[in-house]
């Protein structure tokens, strides 16, 4: 009959199919590797011959990924039964870059190397000729410094260095991102990233959540103003304004960990820093990772295999090679080889990132026998969490003991205080700065901030989530935008935001499956086998299922929720709310426009440089 017929030929188109893709997987990982080969061989050796073959590696890509995604496009995937299926014709149909011309897609491609080399090899030069990369010679000023105006000598020329340089790169690239959006049926560019997540009501969900962890925010800030002003005094921090941004211990003031010295609210309880430990028991970066590797396998999670150790670069070479310092971890797409690439320092916030890169590592490891199009994470949220997980279990004073970096440890109120500000200073601090870095760029890709007004918008943005202002005046010469890796590289980062959400709905399900009793913050899942199992039959799901059955495997319900982060960090939250009543802190900064004095000012508003008729108390001139 008819119907036989027909779904006889729905059977053969699937058959035909599923032969169709079992040619695309074979080609794509030979193809996919040479392009990862190449692009490592230019971020582990920054130069001319490296950047040409990368580039001619990435056309090959390209000229696969639209012949292939051309043939996809035919399918009528409609009345397949084949979930899986229908799920990779639909993704190979988005060929991204692919479906530019060809000019243009060379154009854009050079474009994003080009800016990549430019924030890789930017460094600040003092008068004397010595100069400074960003990692490690600015990010260890910018976190150790604490002289008002060495900061903001790092800061600015930070800024002068990478940013500016880029601006002129961006203003094209948006225009062929955008173009390239569109071929694929996007409105735009960041239409196309929000895509990523398949979820209708995203930008609401997010601004839900951002809603939810705003009153965190605002105690956090306005006890960090605080120290800050007991620091620097009344000239340089208004107490009803926004904090300068280059004296929160960070180049771009996205983590605030690096100034826990002025903020530690008990300094004479236990502190919770390992970096003295590591370095007075000799650890080295390789170290590190095994560290790390140690707790993934005591999870019976899967070991880092032996390429990792040979062909991974975990130091800053010294041999004069120009390198893309910036920390990433690498799938070679031949189910074997994976990298993690690592200027680490002997600190215990690179401890942290050697999890992170980890966690991706493992996500690779997992998935490897996925068909390459579901070689993903669930969402991109999901990929950027799992390190973070484990760090939480290893930030721990129980953990940091057991593994030798901490003598004491006390179980007091001041030392849970002390070391929830600790994590609260890199948690609670970013979510603004996670937040607002893709609402800035979804507004340049769909036009709502123009190309006159990027730095202007950057900056409304910053003081109006983070409630953070430059230290001296901004104009459209500066691009602040690109002076952040992701912006001039082109990686989105509201999946940062995701998973700082996320990671403690992660956290608190592994630590039930583990069977914690007692407060989340003194969780640690070290060596639970039934917490690494759930994890690890999450990872091996990669992309091929919609997150929202990832999330309800692990947590029970499909959705992102901050209610874990909020019962996380409650002691802290209490504490916080009565210190800030004590000192009877304005919460936010009602003084938006204030502005610190710049240099400039200062001799401006005096007659022969004295502080005289300065509408803030002085303060004796810092100790150089
Ligand atoms: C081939 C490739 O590119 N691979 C991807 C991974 C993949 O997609 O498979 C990759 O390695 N991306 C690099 C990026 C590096 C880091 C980063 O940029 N972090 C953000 C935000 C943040 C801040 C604090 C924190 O605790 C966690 C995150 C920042 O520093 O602003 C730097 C240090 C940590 C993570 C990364 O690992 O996400
Ligand atoms: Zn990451």
């Amino acid at each position: 009959s008819s119907t036989a017929g027909y779904e006889s030929l729905a059977a053969s188109l699937q058959v035909q199919a599923k032969n169709f893709l079992e040619e695309y997987n074979s080609t794509a990982e030979v193809v996919w590797n040479a392009y990862t080969e190449a692009s490592w061989a230019f971020n582990t050796d920054i130069n001319e011959k490296n950047r040409q073959n990368m580039l001619q590696k990435n056309l090959d890509m390209s000229n696969h990924t639209l012949t292939y995604g051309k043939e996809a496009r035919k399918y009528d995937t409609t009345d397949f039964q084949d979930g899986a299926l229908k799920r990779i014709l639909n993704k190979l149909g988005d060929i991204e870059r692919a479906g530019l011309p060809d000019e243009e897609l060379k154009e854009y491609n050079n474009l994003l190397a080009n800016m990549d080399t430019k924030y890789s090899v930017a460094e600040v030069c003092r008068a004397n000729g010595t100069c400074h990369p960003l990692d490690p010679d600015l990010q260890k000023i910018m976190a150790e410094s604490r002289d008002y105006d060495e900061l903001l000598f790092a800061w600015q020329g930070w800024r002068n260095a990478s940013g500016r340089e880029l601006r002129q790169d961006y203003k094209r690239y948006v225009q062929l991102a955008n173009k390239a959006a569109a071929l694929n049926g996007h409105s735009d560019n960041g239409a196309f990233w929000r895509s990523m997540y398949e979820t209708h009501s995203f930008e609401e969900d997010l601004e839900h959540l951002w809603k939810e962890l705003e009153p965190l925010y605002l105690n956090v800030h306005a006890y960090v103003r605080r120290s800050l002003y007991r620091k620097y005094g009344g000239k340089h921090i208004n107490l009803k304004g926004p904090i300068p941004a280059h004296l929160l211990g960070n180049m771009w003031a996205q983590t605030w960990s690096g100034i826990m010295d002025l903020a530690i609210p008990y300094p004479d309880a236990t502190q919770v820093d390992a970096t003295p430990a590591m370095i007075a028991k000799g650890w080295n970066a390789t170290r590190m990772f095994q560290e790390s590797d140690n707790f993934f396998t005591s999870l019976g999670l899967l070991p880092m295999p032996p390429e990792f150790w040979v062909k991974s670069m975990l130091e800053k070479p010294n041999d004069g090679r120009n390198v893309v310092c910036h920390a990433s971890a690498w799938d070679f797409y031949n189910r074997k080889d994976v990298r993690i690439k690592q200027c680490t320092v002997i600190t215990m916030d690179d401890l942290i990132t050697v999890h992170h890169e980890m966690g991706h590592v493992q996500y690779f490891l997992q998935y490897k026998d996925q068909p390459i199009s579901f070689r993903d994470g669930a969402n991109p949220g999901f990929h950027e969490a799992i390190g973070d997980v484990l760090a939480l279990s290893v930030a721990t004073p129980k953990h940091l003991k057991e593994i030798g970096l901490l003598d004491v440890v006390e179980d007091n109120p001041e030392s849970t205080i002390n070391y929830l500000m600790s994590i609260a200073l890199d948690k609670i601090a970013f979510l603004p700065f996670g937040y607002l870095m893709d609402q800035w760029r979804w507004k340049v890709f769909d036009g709502r901030i123009s190309q006159g007004e990027y730095n202007k918008e950057w900056w409304n943005m910053r003081v109006k989530y983070q409630g953070v202002c430059p230290p001296v005046a901004r104009t459209e010469q500066d691009f602040d935008p690109g002076a952040k890796f992701h912006i001039p590289a082109n990686v989105p980062y509201v999946r940062y935001f995701v998973s700082f959400v996320i990671q403690f709905q992660f956290h608190q399900a592994l630590c039930n499956t583990a069977g914690h009793v007692g407060p989340l913050h003194q969780c640690d899942i070290y060596r639970s086998k039934e917490a690494g199992k759930l994890l690890g039959d999450v990872m091996k799901l990669g992309f091929s299922k919609p997150w929202p059955e990832a999330m309800a495997m692990i947590t029970g319900e499909p959705i992102m929720s901050a209610k874990p982060l909020v019962q996380y960090f409650k002691p802290l939250t209490d504490w916080l709310e009565v210190e800030n009543n004590k000192n009877g802190e304005v919460r936010g900064w009602p003084e938006y426009d204030w502005k610190p004095p710049s240099k400039s000012d200062s001799q401006a508003q005096c007659c022969g440089g004295g502080l005289r008729g300065r509408a803030h108390p002085t303060v004796p001139p810092l100790s150089k």
